[in-house]
């Protein structure tokens, strides 16, 4: 009987990875991200020459949003908004320049759980600059607004790259 009891202990602990670890974290920690919208500026004239950076989860839908992830406990947002991006894209403070007055706030529900995400813009200083991903990510596109928004099927995340889009484009926030 004892003997039973420590082999079910033990797939207990094999399967307390992936999934069942992930889901088990989603319960007991309040869902917070922070990330950035990421562009570069290319040659072309405006407004084609504006790209931004998504990125491809390797897990779950598949789905593309800019880099972003969870905060840390103690962590503050902007400090893990720079921490994801260098995690999942390889690009640190020194190659971002930081646009004052763009602070995003997205909130919906991932598996009935509220979960707010802050975005911050910054534009790549080099344009011409490799990301590199993480096994979280399979693939990486730049895109103009039109092909960024197809990518991005959230309306919420497609209004904020136009926020985006217009933002740079005129210099101020859309009412
Ligand atoms: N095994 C496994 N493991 C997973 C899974 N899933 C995650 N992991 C692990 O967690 C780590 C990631 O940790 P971080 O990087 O720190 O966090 P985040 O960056 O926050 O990443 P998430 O993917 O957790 O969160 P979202 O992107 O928010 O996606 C959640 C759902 O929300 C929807 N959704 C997404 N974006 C929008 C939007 O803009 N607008 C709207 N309206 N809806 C949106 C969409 O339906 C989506 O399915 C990975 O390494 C994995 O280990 C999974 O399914 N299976």
């Amino acid at each position: 009987m004892r003997s039973i009891c420590a082999v079910q202990v033990r797939r207990l602990d094999m399967i307390e990875s992936g999934t069942v670890h992930y889901l088990r974290y989603l319960s007991v920690m309040a869902l917070r991200a922070c990330g950035f919208i990421i562009f570069r500026r290319l040659a072309q004239s405006p407004p084609d020459n504006i790209e931004y950076l998504l990125l491809q989860t390797s897990y779950g839908e598949h789905h593309w949003t800019p880099p972003k992830g969870h905060v840390d406990p103690g962590e503050d947002d902007l400090t893990t908004a720079l921490r994801e991006t260098r995690e999942e894209a390889g690009l640190g403070e020194e190659h971002l320049r930081i646009a004052n007055n763009f602070l995003k706030e997205l909130r919906y529900q991932v598996r009935g759980k509220d979960k707010t995400v802050l975005y911050w813009l910054a534009e790549l200083r080099d344009p011409a600059m490799s990301v590199t991903l993480s096994e979280e990510h399979q693939d990486h596109r730049w895109a103009h607004l039109e092909e960024a928004c197809k990518l991005a099927s959230y309306k919420d995340l497609q209004e904020t790259l136009r926020e985006a889009q217009h933002f740079l484009e005129t210099g101020e926030k859309k009412e």
